[in-house]
């Protein structure tokens, strides 16, 4: 891993669940039994992976088409997945974090992650890269209605074998069950209040869905229910229970669900390449800016995160961070040496369901003269140079958020400082856009937009500053991420968080 990396944003979505600087990904989930519809008779843990399920099962190993690629956003009103409630919930809970590093496809497989994690399971491990349908795919989920052989031939289709299948029933059913709203021929109750349990600890994944299933005490009603729709019972004696016997082990069961539910995840379409697993990095920059305040001078701010799950067993926190950096034309000056210190808000730490992280801040200004073109990070005997080059910053084109402004939420103006020696270089901002389809949930598709950029006339000191206006969507004019580019240079995924409101744009200085 080299910073910045485009996975950067789905990684802080996985491991800055809570504390400083947190995402708040598993607010959607915590505590396990928990639901954002706040009804005592939804489980948001068990949605969200009833949702992926849905969505990757339906995938065609031999065309290589669909998967888990958020086309069920386009397939509620299919028989199949009856019971949408649960999975628009979960898409409306991930829309809020979908951006053009985090493909709602992305969110879901992060979303099994987070909900099997935050109920007690195993690590599914998550892997990035994938990419949303704009339009549905074939059907195939299996309903409990379904035969057997049919069950067995629509998971073999997608890839997986009748003891995948076994195992992937009993890893889904541990948590949730099934609402007697949607299916009051199995409940035999339609009501909202009907809610039997897959099995007696409903707030913890884990394998007594089994256990109870071979001990015949169970309370799955797919299982015990209505012999046309136990389709539960028919998988699990499908191989007269030889899966389920190996299931009773917890161990087994941790690891067999730790991989069956990534494969389920990682079942994409064949046009998609997935990343290796995201692990948490160890040095992080977060938050970065450098931008000019006046003719003389740039700001340098941000924070730097370092991950403490390993280093706490030496010792007490670092006290500080020193960041010796190089200057413009990549010289090491003598008296180029930042010191970053440790945040206090929320104790300045970040926290993942098996990682913390202490952050570190700074704010400097540095004679525009001098710049930055990277830095490095140095605390106790460590030091890290980013895999050779250090970490680098780019002064020839500066994001300027505080000139930048958005005016009735769709007039929008990006302000950037270019080097003056770079005017005449291709200037330009990347603009992320989001796509909407009425009755879909999130958007449909997010793509980038190319704003051009001109020069103001306005100079001070070594930087020009160069301004473009376009027109954006209301609903996410204050969430829109953008690139700027100069030349070969892009400073990346920059926000419209940080832009002037009101009516009039900030004047240029
Ligand atoms: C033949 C295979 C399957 C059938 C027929 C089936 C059927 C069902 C049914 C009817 C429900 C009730 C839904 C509701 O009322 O909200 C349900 C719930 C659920 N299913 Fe499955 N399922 C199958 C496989 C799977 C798999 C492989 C997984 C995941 C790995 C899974 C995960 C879940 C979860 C987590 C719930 C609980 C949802 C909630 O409580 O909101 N299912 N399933």
């Amino acid at each position: 891993y080299t910073w910045p990396s485009w996975t950067d944003e789905l990684e802080d979505i996985m491991y800055l669940q809570g504390g400083f600087f947190h995402r708040g990904f598993h607010d959607g989930v915590s505590p396990c039994t928990f639901s954002t519809s706040r009804s005592p008779f939804r489980n948001g843990a068990a949605e969200w992976i009833r949702t992926a399920y849905h969505d990757a099962i339906t995938h065609d190993k031999s065309s290589g088409q669909g998967g888990l690629d958020a086309s069920l956003r386009f397939e509620m009103d299919r028989k199949e997945n009856t019971g949408t409630q649960g999975l628009n919930d979960t898409f409306g809970f991930f829309s809020s974090y979908q951006s053009i590093r985090a493909s709602m496809a992305d969110l879901l497989a992060l979303g099994v992650y987070t909900s099997v994690r935050e109920c007690g399971g195993p690590v599914v491990q998550f892997r990035a890269g994938r990419i949303d349908a704009t339009s549905p795919n074939e059907q195939g989920v299996p309903e409990p209605t379904t035969d057997l052989d049919t069950t067995k031939q629509q998971f073999a289709k997608a890839g997986f074998s009748e003891a995948d299948m076994i195992a992937m029933v009993a890893c889904g059913h541990s948590l949730g069950g099934v609402h007697g709203n949607d299916f009051p021929e199995i409940t035999g109750n339609n009501s909202e209040q009907s809610f039997p349990k897959f099995d007696s600890t409903n707030g913890q994944f884990d394998n007594a869905v089994v256990t109870e299933y071979l001990a015949s005490n169970t309370t799955n009603v797919l299982v015990i229910g209505p012999h046309d729709s136990n389709s539960d019972m028919r998988i699990f004696t499908s191989d007269h229970n030889a899966t389920m016997r190996t299931l009773t082990n917890p161990n087994t069961f941790r690891t067999t669900c730790a991989s069956i539910l990534q494969r389920m995840v990682d079942t994409v379409p064949s046009t998609v390449t997935l990343t290796d697993p995201i692990l948490p990095v160890d040095i992080k920059p977060a938050s970065i800016k450098l931008s000019l305040t006046n003719a003389t001078h740039l700001r340098f701010e941000g924070y730097i995160r370092i991950r403490m799950t390993e280093r706490q067993k030496q010792g007490p926190i670092p006290e500080q961070l020193e960041l010796p950096y190089k200057d413009r034309n990549g010289n090491q000056c003598p008296a180029c040496v930042i010191t970053a210190k440790p945040s206090t808000f929320q104790g300045g730490s970040g926290l993942g369901f098996d990682d913390w992280f202490q952050f570190y801040e700074f704010g400097v200004d540095i004679p525009s003269q001098i710049a930055i073109s990277s830095f490095n990070v140095e605390f106790n005997d460590e030091s890290h140079d980013n895999g050779g080059n250090g970490f680098p910053i780019h002064h020839e084109i500066l994001d300027q958020p505080s000139q930048s402004c958005l005016l009735n939420l769709t007039d929008m103006t990006i302000v950037a400082a270019v080097r003056n020696d770079r005017v005449n270089l291709p200037t330009y901002a990347d603009l992320e856009v989001k796509e909407f389809t009425q009755g879909v949930v999130g958007a449909v598709s997010i793509t980038s937009r190319k704003v051009e950029m001109q020069s103001t006339g306005k100079v001070l000191g070594d930087y020009t500053f160069f301004s473009g206006r376009t027109t954006v969507d209301a609903r996410t004019g204050w969430f829109t991420h953008y690139d700027l580019v100069n030349g070969e240079v892009k400073v990346e995924f920059r926000s419209s968080a940080l832009f002037q409101g009101g009516t009039s744009c900030p004047q240029i200085p």
